[in-house]
């Protein structure tokens, strides 16, 4: 069965629909120029709502350890997504702060996978997304979508989750396609950027859940 993440979430009744839907994973941003980034204040606020069955995930771009002990005391995070991050770095987040930890893999063509081959034994997940523009303020959650092609018949050196332009109208085939374990979701949960929609969220959830 594929589970969901529902990512960039900033307010108690987008968090609440993600979780009475059935999200497996919450996503908190910790990235300043994201229109999705939170205070520790505001993730503090936001942990306190989570159910230990829903697991806290921080979402970094090559993050410092300060940024990180802050994040991690106030949002409760489970597992840190890293974007942008060298393997050796990855290494040492992993070493230092104990929590499982996702790296992006960012796509778009079949050479751009060649990044996830030295990721076997580094991390906990490998998250394929969409390659952003070169010089895009964002590295993930612009909406952009991959050809999921690419991952035919490629041999995951970890386990690994979809993300990338998903929405309630194309997430089930995204799973068809891919097999993908767990789907993560941003913009296509949104009305606009950084504003989450309970009602997309929850179509979202139930399109996942009929795949
Ligand atoms: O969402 C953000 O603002 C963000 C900022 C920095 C790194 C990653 C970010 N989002 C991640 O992007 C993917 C896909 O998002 P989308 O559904 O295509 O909008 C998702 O994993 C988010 O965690």
């Amino acid at each position: 069965m594929t589970t969901a993440k529902i990512c960039g979430l900033s307010t108690p009744d987008t968090l609440d629909a993600a979780i009475a839907g059935g999200a497996s994973h919450v996503g908190f941003v910790f990235f300043a120029p994201s229109p999705r980034n939170l205070s520790f204040d505001a993730a503090a606020g936001l942990a306190a709502r989570v159910p230990d069955r829903v697991a806290r995930v921080g979402v970094f771009v090559d993050p410092a350890d300060d940024l990180l002990e802050r994040a991690i005391a106030a949002g409760r995070l489970d597992v840190l997504q890293l974007h942008k991050t060298a393997p050796e770095r990855i290494a040492a987040i992993r070493a230092r702060h104990c929590l499982p930890v996702w790296a992006a893999v960012a796509v778009k063509a079949r050479a751009d996978l060649d990044a996830a081959r030295p990721l076997a034994g580094l991390v906990d997940r490998i998250l394929y997304d969409a390659k952003t523009p070169e010089g895009a303020s964002l590295p993930g959650g612009m909406g952009l979508r991959f050809d999921w092609g690419l991952l035919d018949g490629f041999r995951h050196p970890a386990p690994w989750a979809l993300s990338g332009g998903l929405d309630a109208g194309n997430v089930v085939e995204a799973i068809r396609r891919t097999g993908a374990p767990i789907v993560d979701v941003s913009s296509g949960v949104e009305s606009a950027p950084g504003v989450k929609d309970a009602t997309k969220i929850a179509a979202f959830l139930k399109a996942v859940s009929s795949a």
